[in-house]
């Protein structure tokens, strides 16, 4: 009862979509290690990080348990499901999907300026839409057509269930996964194997068994949801940040109109360096990211962990938050101002005491499997956008409207992110 008691004060605060910030806040007041429930522990230290997530491999706490294909616990079982989806999301193959990418993207700029040119334009709906096509290709190579449906207003069924996150879309993807078996029974060549070929053709070392439909199911589902959402509220907030600043719009588009001459024709951004782009995404993930909530592990059954100092018995909780470790006033002077030019000074020693305090795709075993295509994805949207438009705010769309709800991943208190493309002239 004691227990419950005092965990309904985090609860609280978790409904109320503010543990992130209330986290913070304590930090603020009591240091890098602060006890927020009677066997939870948050700390806000680099090493402790590094420690825990890559070093000792403390494994995910049961609060996992509230979402589908991140919820493999144990280490083992995890290692062994990572294996079968790792090779799919390397940098190598992340490249082959590159044209499926830029025609989505040149795509979006082709809806926008047929349907959607100096109006208002929900960005959070538009590119989930966007992402969706990336998504449901990379997974099942399956052309959905769902930005096509945005711009003749029709909605697409997979995006309204993934932007509805129970339901979810399982019929969808059990469909999908019965179509690409077929295609491997009839020995149809994939010209890009999708994920779920790679699933279906696994064999348990065990076993030898396949896995099972449930489990290709629920990994289906899983990618789609952790691939989505994160990947189109990100992008929302980077055109959001970009039409705040004149100054940063003209920059960035002055370093992407070099890179790239035909505003039809985009660069093959893994070898094009654009140095002002770069800063600028990784201020952005910097100073908000998307997860911004507390990365839960478990101390592990068999040993006590000293986490600075403090020995914790086994089955303690402990985790640290992007949040926090990432607004260090020594590795980034005033952390709260965004600014992507603190990224650009090139000295050895600078760059990896930020990278050491950065996490916004995690860390360690469990970090994003996803996030070369999620990075890929982000660039080149940007760039197609940002060549082709002048993006300003609606005057809806505000501070106040944008100010981060933080749920484990964050999103926009009003819900929406109406932005105007402006065709830019030559
Ligand atoms: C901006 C976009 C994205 C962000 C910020 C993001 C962030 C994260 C973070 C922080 C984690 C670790 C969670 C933890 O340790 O508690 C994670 C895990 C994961 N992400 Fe992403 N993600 C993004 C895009 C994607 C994409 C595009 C995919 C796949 C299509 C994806 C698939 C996954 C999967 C499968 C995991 C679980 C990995 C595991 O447990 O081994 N994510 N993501």
């Amino acid at each position: 009862l004691f227990k419950t008691a005092s965990d309904l004060w985090l609860t609280s605060h978790v409904f109320r979509f503010q543990q992130t910030t209330t986290i913070h806040k304590l930090f603020g007041k009591y240091g890098p290690v602060v006890r927020v429930s009677p066997d939870k522990v948050a700390f806000c230290d680099a090493d402790t990080m590094r420690d825990s997530y890559s070093v000792q491999k403390c494994e995910k706490s049961s609060h996992y348990k509230l979402f589908t294909m991140l919820t493999l616990l144990d280490n083992a079982s995890h290692s062994a499901r990572r294996r079968v989806f790792g090779s799919h999301y390397t940098a190598a193959n992340v490249a082959r999907l590159q044209p499926e990418i830029h025609n989505s993207a040149l795509e979006l700029v082709k809806s926008l300026e047929l349907t959607a040119a100096a109006r208002p334009v929900d960005c959070l709906d538009l590119l989930r839409n966007f992402v969706v096509d990336i998504a449901v290709f990379s997974t099942f190579g399956h052309n959905l057509g769902a930005l096509g449906k945005w711009t003749t207003n029709v909605p697409d069924d997979l995006s309204v269930a993934i932007a509805d996150f129970p339901k979810m879309g399982i019929v969808f993807v059990a469909k999908r996964i019965h179509e690409v078996q077929h295609q491997i029974d009839t020995g149809k060549e994939f010209e890009i194997p999708p994920l779920v070929s790679r699933m279906l053709q696994y064999r348990q070392p065990s076993t030898n068994d396949a896995l099972p439909f449930e489990v290709l199911v629920a990994e289906g589902v899983a990618h789609l949801v952790a691939g989505t959402e994160t990947t189109s509220t990100t992008l929302s907030y980077f055109l959001w940040e970009i039409s705040c600043s004149s100054d940063m719009m003209q920059r960035l588009q002055k370093e992407i109109d070099t890179a790239m001459p035909d505003p039809r024709t985009i660069p093959d951004l893994s070898v094009q360096n654009l140095p002002y782009l770069n800063a600028f995404i990784s201020e952005w993930f910097r100073v908000h990211g998307v997860i911004t909530g507390l990365m839960e592990r478990v101390v592990p059954a068999t040993r006590n962990y000293n986490l600075m100092g403090y020995v914790l018995p086994p089955g303690t909780v402990v985790g640290t938050q992007s949040w926090s470790i990432q607004n260090s006033p020594r590795v980034f002077p005033s952390p709260n101002r965004f600014d992507p030019d603190r990224w650009l000074d090139g000295s050895e020693s600078g760059s990896a005491e930020r990278a050491a305090h950065m996490m916004p795709f995690g860390l360690g075993t469990r970090v994003c499997t996803g996030q070369q295509l999620a990075q890929a994805v982000i660039r080149v949207a940007l760039v197609a956008l940002v060549r082709n438009f002048d993006i300003r705010a609606d005057s809806s769309t505000t501070k106040a409207s944008m100010r981060m709800r933080h749920g484990f991943a964050a999103f926009p208190t009003a819900g929406e992110c109406k932005l105007i493309f402006f065709p830019r002239t030559e």
